[in-house]
């Protein structure tokens, strides 16, 4: 048997679309694992009842596919699902370091990538590892077609998440189709500003990167109350706010002393448009652990 933690993650950060991701120190998925004929998976904890036990439909039945590497899976849910928190990415990521001890694949955290990815796409479509690789390998990550880089840096961050569900799978769908060359210049000054940040652990460069001309706009008509959220949270100190993965949770970067009230200040956001939630103080964290 093997039991691993797997955290929370951030994707996009706004500039870094389907690309930039961090790994929260919490909350996290525990994900346990036993050799099986067959794979069975058993789900418990924050929102378990909205996931599928089928390991057709769970995102750790595609892994156990991929690496076959038949199991019994166990995931204990501390990330609610569809939250914007990588959820369904936490358990994948769990799930791919879990099996790979497991069964001795002797895969490197690099290699699970991927594999784990393959788990992303049962549930949105297609195979992003913009939230698996910081799962997998904590810190700051980039995600491309040829592979991922991980940085360690130190940013605060707060997450604030509300009691509305926003899918990946939907929130894909408003994403535009075409971009300007205006708004592409924009962003790649904004993604190579944020990057500078991460590796300087520079949050007011961080900050200024998370501004997206293209997609973040589109996705915020989804989620109720994110303007006030965000002019709060920017009015409170925080260096740049924008939605977490697809939403519907909002992330902020910030100095360390300032977390508390702009968690405050972005709670106060949400129910002045009466939307309850709820806030995590957080770091950027390790990738998945073995316990
Ligand atoms: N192991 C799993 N954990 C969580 N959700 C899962 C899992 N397997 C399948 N799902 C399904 O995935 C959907 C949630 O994933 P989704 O990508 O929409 O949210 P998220 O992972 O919290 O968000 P984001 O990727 O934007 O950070 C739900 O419909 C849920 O039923
Ligand atoms: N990059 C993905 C993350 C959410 O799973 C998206 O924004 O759709």
């Amino acid at each position: 048997m093997v039991t691993v933690r797997a955290p929370a993650t951030s994707a996009n950060l706004g500039s870094g679309f389907d690309v930039f991701g961090v790994a929260l120190d919490r909350p996290a998925d525990i994900v346990r694992v036993s050799k099986a004929e067959q794979t069975t998976i058993t789900v418990t904890g924050v929102g378990s009842q909205f996931i599928p036990e089928d390991p057709a439909r769970n995102t750790v039945g595609a892994v156990a596919e991929e690496l076959d590497a038949p199991a019994h899976i166990e995931i204990n849910k501390g990330v609610r699902p569809a939250s914007g928190l990588g959820s369904s990415a936490a358990s994948a990521a769990g799930a791919a370091v879990a099996l790979n001890e497991l069964y001795d694949r002797g895969l490197s955290r690099s290699e699970l990538v991927p594999i784990a990815a393959e788990g992303e796409a049962v549930v949105s479509g297609a195979p992003h590892a913009d939230n698996v690789a910081p799962s997998i390998l904590g810190g700051f990550t980039i995600a491309t077609a040829d592979g991922v880089r991980s940085i360690e840096t130190d940013i605060p961050l707060v997450a604030c998440l509300p009691e509305i569900a926003v899918s990946t799978r939907d929130a894909r769908r408003v994403v535009p189709d075409t971009a300007s060359i205006p708004d592409l210049v924009t962003t790649v000054g904004n993604a190579a500003t944020l990057t500078t940040g991460m590796c300087r652990s520079d949050p007011v460069l961080v900050g200024k990167g998370m501004d997206d001309p293209l997609i973040t706009p589109a996705r915020a008509e989804l989620i109720t109350g994110y303007d006030t959220v965000r002019s709060y949270a920017l009015e409170t100190g925080a260096t740049g706010v924008t939605v977490s993965g697809a939403g519907p949770s909002v992330i902020a970067a910030c100095h360390g002393g300032d977390r508390r009230a702009i968690g405050s200040a972005m709670l106060d956001g949400f129910s002045e448009n009466g939307v309850d939630a709820r806030v995590y103080q957080v770091s950027v964290g390790n990738g998945a652990t073995i316990l």
